[in-house]
Formats: C-alpha cells, structure tokens, sequence
C-alpha cells in the first residue's frame, strides 16, 4: 500500500511540490511509494501547471485532514487561519505533518508540537527556512551535539533579490519587488517580507533549534529594509560594505540571554554573507567545537521549496514503513523552556549613520562631543554630498552598547544645526 498525501495548497510551493513527485525518474525510488491522493485548493476554477485527476481537487480541506486514509497532510497554503487549526486537526487525527509555513510555526509551534508529541506524530518543516537549504534537519541532528553561539542568516529571498539588485542595477524598489512576487519568492502580502517579519519569524524557529528553548516572537527586534535607500547603498559601497537584511541569534559570553533580531545590517565587503546575492539565502552556524559552517542556496521558488518540502515527505515515508513504537527523538520538538531574550539596548554593535546637517563649521565637532559624552566613539566620520542645501555627514561607530548610542543619538536630534538623521543601520 502507498503512503497517502493529503496536499493544503497548491500555489508556488505545492505546484513545485506535485511537479517533482510526478517526475520521480533518476530520485529516490522510495518515492514511488507515495499516492498523491488530495489536494485542497481555494478555487477549483483555477489554471493549474500540473495534471491531476479531478477527484484529487477539492475545496473542503477539513474533509482532507479528518479522512482516515490520508497518511501525511502537507500544508502549503500559507497563513495563519485556516492553518493552524487544520494543522492541529491533521496530529490530533494520528496524521504526520510536512508544512512550509514559518508564520504558523513561529506563533504557534508550542501548541503544535506539544499536540504532535500527544498523538505520536512528527511536524517536519524544512521548507520552513531557509526554502531548498538543508538547515533545519542539520541543525536538529548533524550540529546538535555543538554549542550554539551564534546564527547569523539571509533567511528572506524577497529581500536579498530586493537589495541585490538596488545595489547592482540601482534599481527601484517597488520595481524589483513586483519582479520578486511575479517570480513567486514573495509571501501573498509581501510586508511582512519587507518588514522583516517572515525572516524574524524563521530566525525564531531556528534560535528555538539552535540553543534549545522556545522563543517568543514578540522578543525578536525586527526592522525591515524599507528605510534602506540607494544613497546608503553607495555610502556603504564606498565605506567597504554591502547593506544586507540579517537575521542574527547570538548568546551573550557573560549571560544565557541570547539576542535575537533582524534589521538591515552594513556587512563588510570580504564577509562571506556579502557575497550573498539575489534570491540566495546562507545560514552562518557557530558553534563549539564545530567552528564555522555555513549553509547557502536558493532561498525561495517553486523548484527549491519543493525540494525541501518532498524530502520531509521522505523521511516520513521512510518513519511509516519501518514503524517504531517510540518516537525518534530527532525528528521531535519538545522544549518546554523559553529562552531569555535580551533587550535591543543591551546589544553591543557599531553603528553607521547618516546625518543632514546645516553647513556650519563645527557641525562635526558637536556630533563628536555628544556621542564622546555616552562614551560613543568613531571609527570613521565621511562628509562628502549635500542634499537640498543641507551638508551630508555619515558616521561609522566603534562597537559601542546601543542604549548609549541612542541617548546620544537623542541628544543630537536636539542641536540647532541637524536638520534630521535620515538613516541608522546596524554594522556587522
Ligand atoms: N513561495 C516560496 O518561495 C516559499 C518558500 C518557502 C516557504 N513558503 C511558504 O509556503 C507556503 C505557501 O506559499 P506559496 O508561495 O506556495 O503560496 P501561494 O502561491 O499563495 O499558494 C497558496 C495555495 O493555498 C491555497 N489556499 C490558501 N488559502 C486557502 C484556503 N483558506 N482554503 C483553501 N485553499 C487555500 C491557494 O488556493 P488557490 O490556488 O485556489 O488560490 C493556493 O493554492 C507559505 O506558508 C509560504 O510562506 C513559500
Ligand atoms: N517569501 C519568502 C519565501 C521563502 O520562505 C522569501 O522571500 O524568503
Ligand atoms: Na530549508
């Protein structure tokens, strides 16, 4: 007998998803034993890319999870609502469960792999992060036995294609994100690309992974690259950098509290992550003894994401035909602690930011004797455009503790002579 799949969705990912599962020459034989036996979709109306036989294609997804032939259920709608409950639905009927969906897994993943541990199924969620990079499965078993110290990820494909491409062609953003939604790399509403929320979502689950507790979402910092614009792109480019979305989990050497966030970060130009380009993601694992690992691939995309999402499928076939009586432990999730999470003040990080001031002298001498008095100081200090007849004066800070810098930064906003402080980024 097949393994039954009951497939939730059938866009970008589930398309792929169905297209690699019917084209399974030269792959592993063991998926031939798999039956792609419903597929749930919104509309039947629809022009789909695959062929599938009508009785497949259903509008009622509830039937999908609560039928008692289906084996595994593959959620790949995306969203909150109705996923989750239909997630849940599918454990709490003895069903494994492969899904895409970070937004879900991040909100509620406490519930969902607690209900899973309950019923004695597995929630595999490659796909989740990082789309065609194998980072969760080496995270939860090839690395396990590192200590963590710090993640450091372009997790969000939508964003690196964005800032690639204003960096390579000087392109306009609301240009090149049309180009990343008809590629299929966005989320159906692309703000929580832009934002950073669908790469803060993605570095909880993978700082849930590596240090071993739950995260709530609320505690990871996020600002997304809206506020990034081509004239720090080139001040960037001619500082030595490159201006990159980072999602980064990091413990602190004298505490357990970790630091989790994602904000536009300036990465200087010989990192390996600068060289990151387009719709790419990569995974910056440290940890001890292992040192350095770094995962890197396609980030997003029909073809990618479906490679992740079959090789779960895979490894569940796999756990089905040779049924164990307890679960394996690494294909589980069961945290129950939740990890301290520092607040962004406490985070100890240089500084670059741009500032338009009136073209005075002494201008600089009073931004340097305000951040001297919160003991801020300066790598480097650049003043070479003018804007609208205001001066252009960008600063690149020594790592300093961002509390200071901020009440430095208030204390600036107060001098006659600076007009505003169009852009503030975070430097790796
Ligand atoms: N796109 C990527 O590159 C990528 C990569 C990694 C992970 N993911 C994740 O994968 C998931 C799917 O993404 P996607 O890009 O494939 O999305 P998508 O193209 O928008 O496809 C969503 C599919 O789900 C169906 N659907 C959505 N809500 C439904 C509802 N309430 N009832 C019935 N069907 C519903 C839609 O049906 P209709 O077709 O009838 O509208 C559609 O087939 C998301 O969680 C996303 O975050 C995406
Ligand atoms: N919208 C996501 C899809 C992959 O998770 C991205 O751009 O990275
Ligand atoms: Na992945």
């Amino acid at each position: 007998m097949g393994v039954k799949l009951g497939i939730l969705g059938l866009g970008t990912v589930g398309t792929g998803t169905v297209q690699l599962l019917q084209d399974m020459v030269g792959r592993n034989p063991l998926l031939q034993e798999i039956e792609i036996y419903r597929v749930g979709v919104r509309s039947l109306d629809k022009i789909r890319n695959v062929e599938l036989p009508a009785q497949v294609l259903t509008t009622d997804l509830a039937a999908i999870v609560n039928d008692p032939a289906v084996d595994i259920v593959v959620e790949l709608m995306g969203g909150l609502e109705p996923a989750r409950s239909l997630i849940l639905k599918a454990l709490n009927h003895g069903k494994h469960v492969v899904t895409a969906n970070k937004a879900v897994i991040a909100r509620f993943g406490a519930e969902i792999f607690t209900t899973a541990n309950q019923a004695g199924v597995y929630v595999m969620l490659e796909a989740a992060v990082g789309g065609g990079i194998p980072v969760i499965q080496p995270l939860k078993q090839s690395l396990s036995v590192n200590r963590i110290n710090t993640v450091t990820g372009i997790i969000n494909g939508t964003t690196n294609y964005i800032l690639t491409r204003m960096q390579t062609e000087g392109s306009n953003f609301s240009d090149v994100l049309a180009d990343a939604q008809r590629l299929g790399y966005a989320e159906a509403d692309p703000t929580s690309d832009v934002e950073g929320l669908d790469a803060a979502d993605k570095i909880a689950i993978l700082a849930s992974l590596g240090f071993g507790g739950r995260i709530n979402l609320e505690d990871v910092y996020c600002e997304g690259i809206r506020q990034v614009s081509k004239t720090d792109i080139t001040y960037a480019e001619k500082l030595g950098f490159v201006i990159k979305l980072l999602a980064i989990a990091k413990k602190y050497t004298d505490s357990s509290d970790l630091s989790v966030r994602v904000h536009p970060t300036l990465v200087p130009k010989p990192h390996p992550l600068a060289s990151i380009n387009g719709v790419y993601n990569a995974i910056l694992v440290e940890g001890e003894p292992i040192g350095q690992v770094m995962f890197f691939g396609p980030g997003a995309g029909a073809g990618a994401t479906a490679s992740a999402v079959t090789s779960d499928i895979l490894n569940l076939v796999a756990v089905l035909k040779t049924s164990t009586a307890n679960p394996n432990p690494l294909f589980t999730c069961a945290h129950q602690d939740y990890c301290q999470i520092a607040p962004i003040t406490e985070l100890v990080t240089r500084f670059y930011a741009r500032f338009l001031t009136k073209d005075q002298p002494g201008v600089i001498g009073k931004l340097g004797t305000c951040f001297g008095n919160y003991g801020v100081s300066l790598e480097s200090v650049v003043q070479t455009g003018f804007q609208g007849g205001l001066a252009e004066i960008v600063v690149v800070t020594h790592d300093v503790r961002e509390g200071d810098f901020r009440k430095a930064l208030a204390e600036i906003k107060n001098l006659e002579d600076i007009d505003s402080i169009p852009s503030l980024l975070r430097v790796l």
